[in-house]
């Protein structure tokens, strides 16, 4: 069965047994899974495979940034692969934006979603400053969003916090959000978090949940309260 919620587990773990035990106790149905930096430089292409396999969607999420041949080339590897969803930096540019989208055009059969990661969510305003941007955010995000739409994008990831005013001005993106915590939980290194329920109001299309799933007691049972919550 498709999944039937807009929910991504980040399964950030440093192994594979660790990732398909995650896995193991959650449902295709329920969720989608996201493998990030740290899962594929220990494990590979073989443990999208093996998630793919037991019925997963595959979010991978290595955010290349490099000039658009390389990027262009790892996105097509991504393709291969047969995952659902890749990513970019927005910050690569125009150029090497859109030679990902024509390398993916190019291809035949099921393409993955092109997605541009803007501004982390782990980054505010002072971040910003210490890299030469004195602005918002919100400004920065805005800006690259644009970039993203032109270079025909399908989505970005950003803060839950702008897609009010992502969905206004741009609203063929797909928003993926991660920095979701359910009240109460801790906010770890995130800076523009919101409520699963918060984020899906302010117009998310898709919700990143690592450590509060992954890191609970019982992962399954906080999976359901956050489908709960969205129900
Ligand atoms: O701006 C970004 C882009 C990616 N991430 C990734 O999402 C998860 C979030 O995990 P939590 O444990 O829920 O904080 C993680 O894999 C990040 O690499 C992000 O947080 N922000």
């Amino acid at each position: 069965m498709p999944c039937q919620t807009p929910i991504i587990v980040a399964l950030d773990f440093p192994s594979r047994e660790a990732a398909l035990d995650l896995a193991a106790r959650l449902d295709p149905a329920q969720c989608r899974v996201k493998v990030g930096k740290e899962l594929f430089t220990r494990c590979g292409p073989g443990v999208v495979e093996a998630l793919q396999a037991r019925g997963f969607e595959v979010f991978l999420d290595l955010k290349f940034h490099d000039i658009p041949n390389t990027t262009a080339m790892a996105v097509k590897a991504a393709a291969e692969l047969g995952v659902w969803m890749v990513n970019v930096h927005c910050s690569g540019g125009l150029r090497m934006m859109s030679a990902c989208r024509e390398t993916l055009d190019k291809l035949g059969g099921r393409k993955p979603l092109l997605i541009g990661v803007t501004v982390l969510t782990s980054m505010e305003r002072e971040d910003l400053a210490g890299i030469g941007l004195d602005i918002e955010p919100q400004q920065q995000v805005l800006r690259l969003a644009g970039l993203a739409e032109q270079a025909g994008l399908d989505g970005l990831v950003c803060s839950a916090q702008e897609a009010v005013a992502l969905k206004t001005a741009h609203p063929s993106l797909q928003l993926v959000t991660p920095g979701i915590r359910p009240a109460g939980s801790a906010q770890d290194d995130q800076r523009r978090i919101l409520t699963p329920r918060q984020a899906l109001e302010a117009g998310s299309d898709y919700l990143v949940i690592g450590r509060p799933i992954g890191q609970a007691a019982d992962p399954a049972q906080a999976l359901a309260a956050v489908v709960a919550e969205l129900a």
